[in-house]
Formats: structure tokens, C-alpha cells, sequence
């Protein structure tokens, strides 16, 4: 391991507290401190990483991170890194020239990381960037007592950072690609806003009329007809208004559709990896809030157009009347942009905390509705009622703030308005009295500011609204962006499975010890090869890498002696009948979870491949036979029963390699010989994994491995029934 203490190379650079304040990731969570010290150094060279993908590669959990797991999703980000050890922190002072991670333990229990950018000669402190406390200078002797391992992580930028400014770019061109068939819409849209607005000031302009020459001339038939004109351009200014109202309206459908349709899809195709570390309440969270998105569109191309319209328009209309007044009525301009500017980053750090407040309650009901079963057992109802409490008052206390700083902006921009337009009110009167105004001009002024006053402030807000729909937009497209998984091929139906070949496979879970080291295995189309093993020795886990979840760290993968990557994913994984340990049934029929897909077009074929196999014995018995409802909205099924749906499933596919985890292990023994049979009877045509901890289930078997300690090995059959095999046999 490289020591970057044994050679200085120069001094440290700049150190500029503002720089390092902007690039300092703040974490979201006591687990994130170490994404969060990776993704404020990535900041700190001008590179761009989304904590979700930094959780994501260093295998960060509820625990927080391994310093293999930085180490591992440093590389990946473009970092020449490595972890070491310091022999003193009298190294830090010397012979850093590059920032670095420390993991520290502050008051000797919680394990924390900070970056330490280096040594401030000049105030004889370290310069410390804390993910939970901000940029702070610390004496020699206040780190050295959180920084006991003397552990830290040495990460160099190199070519392959990925900078900021073309994550940005990505960002602006996706969300230009999702708006793009709007446009037509929301410029005729816009079109008729500005149509609304024009008319809106025909009251105005009719009031001073009517005042000033109409009335004092006694003029009726102008009268008739201004009031006529007036109906008209009112009655036209609502039917304007329907019209666009109608068209926005269609606008948030189809866009609603699109981007959920889109970051629905685009999340499917998603690795198995990310969805272990997700939690499914955040996850539907994320999804409502794009509707945000869709209102921050249609307000900016509705709203905003109109009332910077009606600003200008106005203002001008009110110049034409009297200059200062026209001056007066700017004023506004500022006023308000000054208390926007005030209460701006309040209401962003508000608007997200109350976001990931709500993902959190989300995910909260959902984790304890579906785990209902173990409350009750555990006569936990109200220790879970209380979690839930906590929860969502935390959430509704985000809600309170917000809210509440919410009204006191508003308060301010009401007493803003009212002095205005008191303000603006005695100097018209004034004018007035001073004959330099007439009477039906004072009243087209008032009525003009009346509607500038609050069109100020809705222009005010938008900046708000902007950054509400920009915190929604960052939070969706922290997923949508995310490396998918190469699942779009139409599989090749020409593809035939001969032969599996496995030579010196390591795997490890991101920032976890070596799970699985230099397996090999052989298993060829016709053969059944038994896989044994303690539990979380990784069999589960192995299985996982060979539906191509997970990537593994080493070893060669042959598919009929060829690499497997050769195959692309949707052939390999059509190729491929799976029964999980854990089985999910979907809310639908019977035949819908056989089949996976449209039944109209299978029933009959269905039926009659569970009349070939054998399953009608058993599923004709449910309440409604095949057409029973399963999953949330039906039947609940027994162990036994959801594993035989299962392996109906896998087969249905007609699968060439058959992946099965313990498929048995629920059933009764007639159940389990009516599928230890057929799997014999299939065993021709297909190959065979099958994991187990029953001892006769390797007597079917062409070859039995055993995973221990890591490694696998093939085990004899007359060594079967022996120590130590048989410590793993029921
Ligand atoms: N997504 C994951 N991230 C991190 N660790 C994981 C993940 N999935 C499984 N593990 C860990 O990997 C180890 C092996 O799990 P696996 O399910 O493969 O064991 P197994 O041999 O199938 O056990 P059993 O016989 O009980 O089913 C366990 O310690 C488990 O906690």
C-alpha cells in the first residue's frame, strides 16, 4: 500500500474557506457522512457526483460506509485512491499535499468521516470540512482525539473525473427532450395568456374613460356602446381564459405521463443493486413529487409571461398618467426582489427537508404495513405506532416550519404592498387636489396598480416555485440517470444452453468482505448439480450473480465456452427458470402469475402446460382454480403452495438452466416428491442448480458442491453423510 507521508511533494494549495464552504457536501443522514466527504472532494476538483451514486458504488447502508467501500466507489468516480494508516498525526501537518478523508470516532462511540483539507500553517490548525458541521479550523490536539485509527483515505483526481459542467448539460438536455412535444401547446398557451392580459386592462382603460369624459358630457350613447365593448372584451377575456385553461390542462396530462412513464421505465431497468439499498416508500415519493415539475412548467410559460406582461404594460399605461407615480409603482421591483432574496435559501433547505421528510413516513408505512405479521406476533403494535408517530411528526414539523415561514413572507410582502399602495394612493390623490389628475385617471391608476401589486409578487415567487421543481426535478433525476442495465435486446430465440462454466469467481458486496472467492463450478445441459452450504455462506448470493445482478470482482464466466457477456442480458435471462427463496407473488390471478404477461392470448395454453406438468392437481383445488386472485388483493397462499406458482412460473418459460433456491423447503413430502419427479423427468433437457440443505436431495444429483468459508468444493458421495458435510444437512 502506497504511504503519501513518506515523500512531501509541495505545499499545500490555497485555502480558501468560501471555495471549500460551497464544495462541502452536507449529509443527508448520519450513514452519508463518507458519501458525502467523497462527493465535497469530487466538488472541491470541479467533478459532479450524486450521492445517490456514491451510495450506490461504496455500498452504503443504514450503518453508514466502509472505508473499502470509498476506497472502491473513489476508483470508480475517477480517483487514484487508497486507504492507509498514518503513523502519527504529525504526518497530516507535513506531508499532505492533497485533501483527504479521515475516519474518525467522536466521543469514542459514533464513527464519522470529515475531510481534511490540510494544514493552515498560518493559523497552526487543521482545516476541517465536517459533512454534519460545516468548513472549521481544529487544533493539533482536537483532532488527534477523533482521529485515533489514524486511518484515512488518499484519493488523486485523475483524467477520468466527471465535471460538473457536463452533468448539468445532461440534466438540461434530458428535460429539454421530456418538454419538447409541449411546445405547440404551451405556445398557444402562452399566446392567449398574453391575449387575457391585454384585455384584463381594458376595465381600466374604460373606468378612466368613463369618468373623465363619458359621464361629465352626459354622452349616452357612448355610453351604451363603451359599455357594450366593455361586456364583450370581458365576456372574450373569460372564453380566452377557458381556452387556455383547457389547453394547460391537457399539457400536465401528457407531461404527467411522460415523465412518470419515463422514470417508471427507467428505473425497472435499474440494477438489482440499487433497489437493495432503496427503500420503497422513497422511491413512490420520488415519483409523486414530479408533479411539481409540471406546475413549475406551466406557471413559467402561464403565469410568469402574463404578469411580466401586466407589469409592463401597466407600468407604462401608469407613466403615461403621472411619471412619479409611474416611479412609485417600479419601486415595487426591487422591494420585493430584495425580500425574495431573503427568504430564498430558507424556503429551498425547507422545501427539500419536508421532501425527504415525506419519503421518509412514506417509506415508513410501507416497511410496517408489510411487516404486519411480525408486529403482531411480537405484540409490537404500539412500539411500531410509536416509530410511526415520531415519523411523521417529524415530517409535519418540517410541514409547520415551512409553513410557517411560508406566512411570514407573505406577511412581509403584504405590509410591503399595503404601505405601496397607500403610498401610490395619497400621491394620486394629491395630485388630484393639486388638478394636475383627473378623476377617472386616479381611478385607472388604482386600478392598474391593483393589479401590478400582485403580479409583482407572483413574480416574486416564481424564483421559489423554480427551485421547489428544481429540488424534485435533482431528486427524480438522481435515478433516471442512473447506469441501466443492457435490457432492451429482444432475446435470441435461436439460443440454446449446452454448457456453464465457472473458473476462479470472486464477489463481494460494495464495501463488504470477500463473499464468495475463487469459485468454479461445472454444470452442462442434463445434468443436476446440488449446491449445499451454511446459511450466508452466499449460495443465495451466487445465484444472484448468475441471473447477472451482481458483477463479479474476478473469474471467467463461459456459456458454451464462450464468455458470457458475449450473450445479452435478456437472452441469458430468458434462458434462465428462477425460484427465489423469497417468492412474489403479484396481485392478479393465478394464470397472470404464471405467465407474467397478458392472459387473454395464454389462458388455454397455460392450462393445459399445468395439465402437462402435473400443477392442475394441485391448483385446481384453489378457491376459484386458476382464476383466483393472488398476491395483495387475493388469496393468501401457504408456503408450500406459493413455491409450487413459483416453479409453474419458471417452467411455463420453458427455461434451458434452471435456478432454484431451496424450492422445497415449504412443502409436504408428496408435495415435494411430485416435484423432485419432475425435475427428474425435465432433467434431459435442462440444466439443473438446485440449492438445498436436505441430505437426499444430493443423492438425485449428478454432483454436489459445497460452499464453505468462501470457497466451493466438490464434494464426493461417499463423503456425504460425514463430518463436515454433514454439520449442513438436515
Ligand atoms: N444486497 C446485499 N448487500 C450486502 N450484503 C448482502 C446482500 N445480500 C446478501 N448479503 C449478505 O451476503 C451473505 C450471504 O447471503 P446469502 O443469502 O447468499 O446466503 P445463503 O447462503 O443463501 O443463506 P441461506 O442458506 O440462509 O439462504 C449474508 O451475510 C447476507 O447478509
Amino acid at each position: 500500500m502506497k504511504n503519501p507521508f513518506r515523500s512531501r511533494n509541495s505545499a499545500l494549495p490555497g485555502l480558501y474557506l468560501d471555495i471549500l464552504e460551497k464544495t462541502l457536501i452536507r449529509q443527508q443522514g448520519q450513514s452519508d457522512c463518507g458519501v458525502a466527504c467523497l462527493a465535497s472532494l469530487l466538488a472541491y476538483y470541479g467533478g459532479y457526483s450524486r450521492l445517490e451514486r456514491l451510495r450506490e458504488l461504496s455500498g452504503t447502508d443504514a450503518q453508514g460506509t466502509t472505508l473499502l467501500g470509498l476506497c472502491q466507489a473513489a476508483r470508480q468516480i475517477g480517483f487514484d485512491a487508497d486507504g492507509m494508516q498514518a503513523d502519527s498525526i504529525e504526518n497530516l501537518k507535513t506531508d499532505v499535499s492533497v485533501p483527504v478523508i479521515l475516519h474518525v470516532l467522536i466521543d469514542n462511540v459514533l464513527q464519522h468521516y470529515v475531510v481534511c483539507y490540510g494544514w493552515d500553517a498560518a493559523r497552526q490548525q487543521f482545516l476541517i470540512g465536517d459533512p454534519a458541521r460545516g468548513v472549521h479550523h481544529q487544533t493539533t490536539d482536537e483532532l488527534a482525539a477523533i482521529w485515533t485509527s489514524l486511518v484515512l483515505l488518499h484519493p488523486i483526481p485523475t483524467e477520468r473525473l466527471v465535471k460538473q459542467a457536463d452533468e448539468k448539460k445532461q440534466q438540461r438536455t434530458w428535460l429539454l427532450n421530456l418538454v419538447r412535444a409541449d411546445i405547440p401547446l404551451l405556445s398557444i398557451a402562452t399566446g392567449l395568456g398574453i391575449v387575457t392580459a391585454v384585455l384584463g386592462l381594458s376595465t381600466a382603460i374604460f373606468s378612466q374613460k368613463l369618468v373623465d369624459e363619458i359621464l361629465p358630457k352626459h354622452d349616452t350613447k357612448r355610453l351604451m356602446l363603451g359599455i357594450g365593448l366593455l361586456a364583450v372584451l370581458l365576456v372574450a377575456r373569460a372564453g380566452v381564459g377557458f381556452l387556455r385553461g383547457l389547453l394547460l390542462n391537457r399539457q400536465s396530462r401528457d407531461f404527467n405521463n411522460r415523465i412518470v412513464n419515463q422514470f417508471y421505465g427507467s428505473l425497472l431497468r435499474l440494477p438489482k443493486s440499487f433497489f437493495d439499498s432503496r427503500k420503497t416508500g422513497e422511491l413512490i415519493a420520488r415519483l409523486n413529487d414530479t408533479g411539481r415539475i409540471q406546475r413549475t412548467i406551466s406557471h413559467l410559460t402561464g403565469a410568469v409571461i402574463i404578469n411580466a406582461l401586466v407589469v409592463l404594460i401597466s407600468v407604462g399605461y401608469i407613466f403615461t398618467y403621472a411619471v412619479p407615480v409611474g416611479l412609485l409603482t417600479l419601486l415595487s421591483i426591487p422591494l420585493f426582489a430584495a425580500l425574495v432574496w431573503r427568504y430564498h435559501r430558507r424556503i429551498i433547505n425547507g422545501q427539500r427537508e419536508v421532501m425527504a421528510a415525506s419519503a421518509r413516513t412514506e417509506s415508513n408505512y410501507v416497511d410496517t404495513i408489510q411487516g404486519i405479521d411480525v408486529i403482531k406476533t411480537a405484540n409490537r403494535e404500539s412500539f411500531f405506532s410509536a416509530i410511526t408517530k415520531t415519523v411523521y411528526g417529524h415530517y409535519q414539523d418540517r410541514a409547520y416550519s415551512l409553513g410557517t415561514l411560508g406566512l411570514r413572507f407573505n406577511l412581509t410582502a403584504e405590509v410591503i404592498a399595503a404601505l405601496l399602495i397607500t403610498a401610490i394612493l395619497g400621491a394620486i390623490s394629491w395630485l388630484v387636489v393639486q388638478k394636475t389628475m383627473q378623476l377617472g385617471e386616479m381611478m385607472a391608476v388604482l386600478t392598474l396598480v391593483g393589479t401590478i401589486i400582485p403580479a409583482v409578487v407572483s413574480l416574486s415567487l416564481t424564483n421559489i416555485q423554480l427551485q421547489e421543481a428544481h429540488v424534485a426535478f435533482d431528486r427524480m433525476y438522481e435515478y433516471a440517470h442512473l447506469q441501466q442495465e443492457p435490457t432492451e435486446h429482444v432475446p435470441d430465440p435461436t439460443f440454446a444452453f449446452e454448457s456453464l462454466s465457472i473458473k476462479g469467481l470472486d464477489f463481494r458486496f460494495p464495501g463488504r468482505a470477500l463473499l464468495l472467492e475463487n469459485i468454479s463450478l461445472q454444470l452442462r445441459r442434463g445434468e443436476w448439480v446440488t449446491l449445499l452450504g451454511e446459511s450466508g455462506s452466499g449460495k443465495s448470493t451466487l445465484l444472484q450473480v448468475l441471473q447477472r445482478f451482481y458483477t463479479p470482482e474476478n473469474g471467467q464466466l463461459l456459456v458454451n465456452g464462450h464468455d458470457w457477456q458475449q450473450i445479452d442480458v435478456p437472452t441469458w435471462r430468458t434462458a434462465l427458470g428462477v425460484v427465489p427463496q423469497q417468492i412474489k407473488l403479484f396481485s392478479g390471478t393465478l394464470l397472470d402469475n404464471i405467465c407474467l404477461s397478458q392472459t387473454a392470448d395464454e389462458a388455454e395454453a397455460i392450462v393445459q402446460f399445468c395439465r402437462d406438468y402435473g400443477f392442475s392437481t394441485y391448483f385446481e383445488q384453489f378457491p376459484q382454480g386458476y382464476l383466483t386472485i393472488l398476491g395483495e388483493d387475493g388469496v393468501n397462499l401457504s408456503g408450500g403452495q406459493r413455491q409450487l406458482v413459483a416453479l409453474a412460473r419458471a417452467l411455463y418459460q420453458r427455461p434451458q438452466l434452471l435456478l432454484l433456491d431451496e424450492p422445497t423447503a415449504a412443502m409436504d413430502r408428496h408435495t415435494e416428491q411430485f416435484v423432485l419427479d419432475l425435475l427428474t423427468q425435465l432433467q434431459p433437457q435442462v440444466g439443473i442448480l438446485f440449492i438445498t440443505h436436505k441430505a437426499q436431495h444430493s443423492e438425485l444429483a449428478d454432483r454436489t458442491y459445497l460452499l464453505d468459508g468462501r470457497q466451493l468444493v466438490c464434494v464426493e458421495p461417499q463423503y456425504l453423510a460425514g463430518p463436515p458435510v454433514r454439520a449442513h444437512l438436515a
